[in-house]
């Protein structure tokens, strides 16, 4: 700890010399890049090592300026080492996300040489992203959607690690940095803190830009959903309104792509600029959107989960027929976070409970969100709610004993030995567990604990909104019923 406290002084006072300050009015030389409105803290539930307002912030008011040359990019990096240059010069087919990991790793392996050292010191030793996950660990999402994004992403690393491998010996690092390993390091560091950048689509490393936590974007102006229209209000309008031009997909497909930051490279400045999304108190956390994503993506690219992610959806598997059915992209189709199918969903499976030979008459109704008949519906609340369940059934453990492994994990991480449990599943989940881990060293099963738990919180945080699901669709019935 008294370690981690030296890296961080030191760094900050390599940051205050680089110019890196978080006050955009102050003049002159300063003795510290941090303080005039925001500090170091430590915020154990919301990321742990964050920046605290030191004052009330305004929204929209410059809280931090990183200089250019504080910023570490692919770039600097080659240009300022010619064996690396070289190096990289003979691999050419790297992507950029690699060629700034053979980089990265370039400046760790010169150790205090390097002119990024301070950084690099403080950088985290470890991450939880999905590609550092094990076999257990991967398993315990037990939803097969998120298993295979995980076994993709644990390939995709291990493949980027191949093809660079040869450019690793030809830089002769120490073994240690050329491992599967350091590899996961470098590139978990750049997926979950690299900042955007229009030069380079590997990003930059943003010294102290980085410790801002996440928080979603207040509102997600992009989302597909619009307004539903379940109730009966609506149907009656939906049949008055009569035939309706179909609502452009393409417009849809064009508004999911750009994501949203409260954060940007300056050109006028010729620094990374990062401004207050919203009003703080002093001692708040202040934190930045680095997008909008759901639970399994956080995990994906950050390593870890939100308790409540207002951005969080459930992809469930629908009959081919739908996909087909429907002009939607695929990832348009979901249930929301309140358990509500999407707009998309919805309008699909409204068109698919459809007889084949009248879906083309109501076809408008379907895309224009409104309902087509009260049988239509019901068959969809119906068709939906039991998805749902087959889900839920196929898992292993119910929610409640998610919740009962959640509180036996904690237990474990905090060395306070065994707890009892009655459930067959959990106590088979667990011995598997310990089976993996008792000849591991205690670093790696303390992170191998934490990655364990966030995939028994993400399978949890699914479950619920399915759950959810399930009991909408038969508030749904419910109201259908009384029609
Ligand atoms: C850009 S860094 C933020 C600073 C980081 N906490 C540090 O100590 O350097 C992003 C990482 O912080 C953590 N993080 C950020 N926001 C979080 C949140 N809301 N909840 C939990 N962890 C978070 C995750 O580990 C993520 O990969």
């Amino acid at each position: 700890m008294a370690g981690e406290a030296a890296n961080l002084a030191r760094f900050l006072q390599w940051a205050t010399t680089l110019g890196i300050l978080d006050s955009p009015n102050s003049t002159g030389t300063l003795s510290a890049c941090l303080g005039l409105s925001m500090r170091v803290s430590h915020f154990p539930e919301a990321g742990g090592r964050g920046l605290a307002a030191t004052r009330a912030l305004t929204k929209g008011e410059l809280v931090l300026r990183v200089p250019k040359v504080a910023l570490m990019t692919s770039d600097c990096l080659i240009s300022s080492d010619r064996t690396l240059a070289t190096a990289l010069g003979n691999f050419n087919f790297l992507s950029p996300a690699q060629v700034l990991c053979i980089a990265l790793l370039n400046e760790v392996n010169k150790g205090r040489s390097s002119w990024w050292y301070p950084y690099l010191k403080q950088l985290p030793r470890s991450y939880d992203l999905l590609a550092s996950c094990s076999q257990f660990e991967i398993d315990a999402l037990q939803i097969d959607d998120a298993i295979w994004t995980a076994e993709k992403a644990v390939h995709k690393s291990k493949m980027e690690w191949k093809e660079a491998t040869p450019v690793l010996s030809e830089l002769n690092f120490k073994p240690q940095l050329t491992t599967f390993n350091a590899w996961l390091w470098a590139s978990a560091t750049i997926s979950s803190r690299t900042m955007h950048i229009s030069w380079d689509t590997a990003g930059c490393l943003c010294p102290v830009g980085d410790f801002f936590n996440y928080a979603p974007p207040e509102e997600d102006p992009h989302q597909l959903d619009k307004p539903e229209a379940t109730d009966i209000d609506s149907f009656l309008t939906s049949v008055d309104e009569g035939e309706k031009e179909d609502s452009s997909t393409e417009e849809l497909v064009v508004a999911n792509a750009d994501r949203l930051t409260d954060a940007g490279y300056d050109e006028g400045l010729a620094s990374y600029c990062f401004y207050a999304k919203r009003n703080y108190e002093r001692g708040d956390q202040v934190l930045l959107s680095y997008g909008t994503y759901t639970n399994l993506e956080l995990l994906e690219h950050y390593g870890f989960i939100l308790q409540d992610n207002p951005n969080d959806k459930a992809f469930i598997s629908l009959e081919s027929e739908m996909y087909s059915l429907c002009s939607w992209p695929k990832d348009s189709l979901y249930i929301s976070q309140d358990g509500k199918p999407s707009f998309a969903l919805l309008s699909t499976l409204r068109l698919w409970a459809t007889p084949v030979s009248k879906r083309r008459s109501v076809k408008h109704i379907a895309y224009s969100g409104h309902l087509i008949s009260v049988g239509n519906e019901a068959a969809v609340m119906e068709w939906t709610a039991r998805r749902c369940q087959d889900v839920l059934s196929s898992c292993w453990t119910l929610m409640v004993e998610d919740t009962r492994l959640l509180h036996i994990i904690d237990k474990i991480q905090d060395c306070n030995g065994e707890e009892e449990t009655s459930s067959q599943a959990l106590r088979e989940e667990i011995r598997s567990f310990l089976a993996k881990n008792c000849v591991t060293s205690g670093a790696k099963t303390t992170r191998s604990i934490s990655r364990w738990r966030l995939a028994v919180e993400w399978r949890y945080s699914y479950k619920r909104i399915l759950s959810k699901c399930i009991s909408h669709c038969a508030k749904t019935l419910d109201n259908l019923s009384t029609l």
